[in-house]
């Protein structure tokens, strides 16, 4: 059922609803964690993004599909703070805010996995985890090694990675351990959302269930996930809801559990009549 701007399942009263989910019990967020409104992007006559709007919630997995040049990666980079909006604005928890660079996106909990991660393949998996954000003994001291090795062995076991250890150079790693490298690294922030702009493009078979199990793994972790990806059979794999961009504009909301790969490609493609359904 829908009430408002957010889903709540049949038999839960609105009063139940809380304002935020943050502690990972499944409780059903009435603000989204991160929206768009009418969000803009203009690159002389090219309309990138055109008065988008997308919400994404604690704990759910939203996937943003589209077909090249739909503007997808333009959302993404507005979202990192990478570029600015023409016009419209962005919200977290309800409330307006300005992502004026990629530190103020990971100030306001917002993390961005972008399609080529510079890993550097010498370094070890603990050094690619924080680098250029290496904790130090105290400001301006040495290296914190013993902390850093602490906290990567955490967030690559809280992920579930299956990487063991730490210290092994990232060059021995397979693809998917790659990937999942690059997604670990944007947990160093703690995020609240994490967008991933095609995470499993040029992975095998088996390395990207690997990588969207990674992606479940996130929101059992609480988190809102915007997952960009061109493969549909991916996106019901994982996603709660998937967004349609075409030429720029929202062309559709559907909910994944209920909603065909024909029907998604209808509104990607822009055939008549093709709109989402249930959500918009
Ligand atoms: N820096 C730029 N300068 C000029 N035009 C751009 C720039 N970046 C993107 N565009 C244009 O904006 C539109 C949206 O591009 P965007 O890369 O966001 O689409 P996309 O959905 O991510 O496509 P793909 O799946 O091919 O990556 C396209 O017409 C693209 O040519």
């Amino acid at each position: 059922m829908r009430r408002g701007s957010v889903l709540v399942p049949e038999g839960v009263q609105e009063e139940t609803v809380v304002p935020m989910t943050t502690d990972g019990l499944g409780a059903w967020s009435r603000t989204p964690v991160l929206s768009l409104r009418q969000v803009t992007r203009r690159y002389r006559r090219v309309e990138a993004l055109d008065a988008v709007d997308l919400d994404v919630h604690a704990r759910e997995v939203v996937a943003l599909v589209g077909d090249n040049g739909a503007g997808k990666s333009t959302l993404a980079r507005v979202v990192a703070g990478v570029e600015q909006p023409d016009a419209g604005f962005v919200e977290m928890d309800g409330a307006p805010v300005t992502i004026s660079s990629p530190g103020a996106a990971h100030a306001l909990g917002i993390a961005t996995v972008f399609q080529d991660p510079a890993l550097c393949d010498n370094l070890s998996v603990v050094a690619n985890l924080f680098l250029g954000r290496e904790l130090r003994v105290r400001p301006g001291g040495p290296l914190d090694e013993e902390r850093m090795v602490r906290e990567a062995r955490q967030i690559l076991d809280d992920l579930t990675t299956g990487i063991t250890s730490v210290h092994r150079t990232v060059n021995e790693l397979s693809n998917g351990q790659r990937q999942a490298i690059t997604i670990a690294r944007a947990m160093i922030t703690r995020p609240r959302v994490v967008v991933l702009d095609e995470p499993t493009a040029a992975l095998s078979v088996v390395q990207t269930a690997e990588v969207l199990q990674l992606v479940t793994r996130l929101r059992e972790m609480g988190l809102g996930v915007v997952l960009i990806s061109h493969d549909l059979a991916d996106v019901l794999a994982v996603a709660d809801r998937v967004e349609v961009l075409r030429h720029g504009r929202n062309n559709g909301s559907f909910d994944a559990a209920s909603s065909s790969q024909e029907e998604i490609v209808a509104a990607i493609t822009g055939a008549p009549g093709a709109r989402g359904r249930a959500f918009r």
